[in-house]
């Protein structure tokens, strides 16, 4: 395979990494079972698919690339619980059955492949350990998520960066550092009226210009004797509050003999 020199135009986000301590920690962390589906999105010439096939887990190596294609068809012709699918990430629908995903994706993809992992409200997704560009994992692991998207993700899946991989740990090395992220599901959270609840309060938070007082979050919401039970404890703008307090808020609510909003379409699709 023909190897690009750092800073060369590389649209498809090729970057191998290649340091074995990174990638044992990564494998480690992700514990994946010998019962486990795991899925290796942008898999290249099996960096992660080969330690993670060793574990024993059934692994997806998903990768566009014809030349990594032939090379991870060979590579693991005689590995049974290898399946290679010659995909673009962008057009591949995802396993109906559990899943874990054990990945160094094309940054590029980042905020497309997150919301098609965490964003549905019953997506098969059961954890992930990521490598992904060390601003992006610095931006949707803040305390005080910019966005609706981030807000909703981070209030159902503990989102954690485990380590920094720097840049020259990669070939080509990458212009900027990436971190480890890990997205593990938070307890409760898959539960239908919770999430409904949570949509409830980030949507209209995050509809509002500027930061809202959380009391008048929750008055959209429910009646007033309620809003002051349930916004005990918490800050007195909504901006101020972290995926755990969006969280607390989704379950106390959700608790309540109250009329909940719909989930938009796109969140009720895989
Ligand atoms: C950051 S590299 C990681 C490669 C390998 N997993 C590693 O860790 O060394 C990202 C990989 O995603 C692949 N890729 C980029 N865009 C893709 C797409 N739209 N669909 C499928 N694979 C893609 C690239 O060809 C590349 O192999």
């Amino acid at each position: 395979m023909r190897t690009l020199a750092p800073h060369t135009h590389n649209p498809a986000g090729i970057h191998l990494l290649r340091d074995s301590g990174a990638i044992a920690k990564l494998i480690a962390t992700a514990q994946p079972g010998k019962d486990s589906l795991v899925l290796d999105l942008g898999a290249g010439p099996g960096t992660l698919t080969a330690p993670l096939a060793d574990t024993g887990a059934r692994v997806l190596a998903v990768e566009r690339n014809p030349e990594f294609v032939r090379r991870l068809e060979k590579r693991f012709a005689d590995r049974t619980n290898v399946r290679v699918v010659r995909q673009d990430l962008r057009r591949m629908s995802l396993p109906h059955r559990p899943f874990q995903v054990v990945a160094s994706i094309p940054y590029a993809l980042s905020t497309f492949l997150l919301r098609r992992l965490l964003g549905p409200r019953n997506t098969p997704l059961q954890k992930a350990d990521l490598v992904v560009e060390w601003g992006f994992a610095r931006r949707i692991t803040s305390p005080h998520p910019r966005d609706l998207d981030t807000a909703w993700w981070a209030a159902r899946f503990d989102l954690r960066i485990q380590q920094r991989i720097p840049a020259k740990l990669f070939t080509p090395a990458p212009g900027v550092d990436s971190a480890h992220l890990t997205v593990r599901a938070r307890e409760g959270s898959r539960n239908g009226r919770t999430q409904q609840a949570l949509w409830g309060l980030l949507a209209t938070t995050y509809a509002s210009k500027g930061a809202p007082p959380l009391r008048s979050v929750l008055a959209n919401l429910t009646n007033g004797k309620r809003v002051h039970r349930l916004g005990k404890g918490l800050p007195t703008n909504a901006d101020e509050l972290t995926p755990d307090d969006w969280a607390t808020l989704a379950r106390r609510l959700a608790a309540e003999d109250v009329q909940l909003p719909r989930l938009p379409a796109q969140l009720e699709r895989r």
